[in-house]
């Protein structure tokens, strides 16, 4: 089975915790996209549901397969969340924001009863950290936001290179018209403390530590599906 295939695994598994009539938080993310293509079927052959997105990117796949789309403000609380995840622990803390849609997804998911993560093998680990941590940033005082984050996660045991995101052509810019800074923090031994952290910092819009909002994972390997819940 190919990383696609597993993908698809993992969103085919979600899928059946879908239900009639469920206002759904979709999510964002090659492997989302995947368990969009299915709910589009499913929707084609008389299954009835409302869909949050939560990009913009999303929305487009959304309505071109013919997924019924509402905003959150016409929606704001939803049943189901399904969305991947960039690292998952066996807490099913999350890191996200990889496609640099942390913000959305982080309020999307939070407006709803349960949230469902979608994800390949390889998205698991022992310890938060392997993957850049995504920081959502107001442009007004990039420098000083950068700084205030340093100092932050050094109060946490944490230092690293923490580098503004880049489209090649210029920074790259979040739907919510934010910046996003990676940090390479390495292992987070506590992502409750660094959380925390963050939130005072003003400059900080949002961060892709996800703690307490998955309620299960379904985690797709070579031989098929598993469910993990904290
Ligand atoms: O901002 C993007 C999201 O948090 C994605 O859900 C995450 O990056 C995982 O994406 P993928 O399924 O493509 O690995």
């Amino acid at each position: 089975m190919d990383a696609r295939q597993m993908k698809i695994k993992a969103a085919e598994a979600a899928l059946a915790h879908v239900e009639d009539g469920m206002r759904l938080g979709i999510g964002t993310g090659s492997t989302a996209e995947e368990f969009v293509r299915l709910l589009a079927e499913k929707v084609e052959a008389g299954l009835s549901v409302l869909g949050v997105p939560t990009s913009e990117r999303t929305a487009r796949l959304c309505v071109e397969l013919g997924i019924p789309l509402r905003s959150l403000d016409e929606l704001p609380e939803l049943d189901l969340t399904i969305d991947g995840a960039d690292e998952l622990d066996a807490r099913l803390r999350l890191i996200k924001g990889g496609g640099g849609a942390l913000l959305r997804e982080k309020i999307v998911a939070t407006a709803s009863a349960r949230m469902i993560v979608i994800a390949d093998e390889s998205k698991v680990v022992d310890t938060l950290g392997a993957f850049k941590l995504p920081i959502e940033v107001n442009l007004f005082g990039l420098t000083a936001t950068r700084i205030a984050i340093e100092k932050a996660a050094a109060r946490c045991g944490l230092s690293g290179e923490i580098a503004l995101r880049s489209t090649g052509d210029g920074a790259y810019t979040t739907d919510g018209g934010h910046l996003i800074l990676d940090a390479s923090f390495g292992r987070i031994p506590d992502a409750e403390a660094l959380s925390d952290a963050l939130y005072r910092i003003p400059g900080v819009v949002e961060h892709g530590l996800f703690i307490g909002i998955a309620s299960l994972a379904v985690i797709a390997g070579p031989d098929g599906a598993r469910v993990m819940t904290p």
